[in-house]
């Protein structure tokens, strides 16, 4: 699934519809050895549920270590999970010790990127500038990357909600050539790992205005075809209350999805109640 297969000209924007996308970034945990095991056990919880993958995509963010395991499985076993990285760097090949390059990643089949995280942006000093380079990286390399924005607790304090990520938004797509796919994951840092997520209807306010932003950046049919997600402390209790925002197109999720069977719920958002 590449983007959105309704995106075409004699398709009004209006009636686009957004693929929800259920991305499970397992962060710094789960060796290439618990990786092959917890994949086989998602693909069967979702095989027993019969999940359809062309209605709600599934991503999954190992470490690199587990990556080229994780890909051999999902090749061997043609399971449809997409996978992805947890970062890409800024550069091409050459000298860059520690690095893992764009193209190495799309040779393993990688189809997201995580850029901007804010476990990286705090924890290893990643600016906008570093952000942009690495979301570019990925587009070049015919990845898509998935640019992380979010306030801390004091932004918010001092900003509100939409000024820091708004300024992340900017930054980050500044780079991109025209037409780039790419995924919005709005992560309010307040509410990673902190089992407070946001309140569903304030998430929507910011996603929002995020789409709003793209339009204006980059035209209303990139708006309009952009996935925005929500990150932070999402659960199977709670993730249906995002999913049914206008503005929402899925979940980034952190500590639940290194629970296959907690993920895997995450992922059938639809059987929970009050959600279509
Ligand atoms: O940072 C996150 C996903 O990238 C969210 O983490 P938690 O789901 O553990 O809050």
């Amino acid at each position: 699934m590449s983007g959105n297969p309704q995106q075409s000209a004699e398709s009004p924007r209006d009636r686009v519809e957004r693929v929800p996308l259920i991305a499970g970034n397992w962060k710094m945990n789960l060796d290439h050895l618990q990786a092959i095991a917890h994949v086989q056990k998602l693909a069967w919880s979702l095989k027993d549920a019969r999940h359809d993958y062309g209605s709600v995509e599934v991503a999954v963010f190992p470490p690199f270590t587990d990556l080229r395991s994780v890909q051999t499985l999902l090749a061997a076993d043609k399971l449809a999970l997409r996978l992805g990285a947890q970062d890409v760097s800024p550069q091409p090949v050459g000298a860059r010790t520690g690095d893992v390059a764009a193209a190495f990643l799309a040779k393993l089949e990688v189809r997201y990127v995580i850029v901007g995280h804010s476990e990286r942006r705090h924890g290893h000093g990643e600016d906008d500038g570093v952000v942009a380079a690495k979301a570019a990286a990925a587009v070049a390399a015919g990845m898509v990357p998935v640019i992380c924005v979010g306030e801390t607790a004091d932004d918010l304090e001092a900003h509100g909600s939409a000024a820091i990520p708004h300024a992340q938004l900017e930054a980050a797509l500044g780079g991109l050539p025209p037409e780039a796919e790419y995924v919005i994951a709005y992560e309010p840092v307040w509410a990673i790992g902190s089992g407070s997520p946001a309140a569903p209807e304030q998430a929507q306010e910011v996603a929002s205005l995020l789409r709003a932003r793209i339009g204006e950046l980059r035209g209303e049919p990139e708006a309009t075809a952009t996935r925005v997600l929500y990150g932070g402390s999402v659960t199977s209790q709670n993730v249906a209350g995002f999913l049914k925002q206008p503005d929402i197109d899925g979940a980034l999720v952190g500590g639940a999805s290194i629970d296959a069977d907690e993920f895997s719920r995450i992922v059938q958002f639809r059987k929970h109640v009050g959600v279509v």
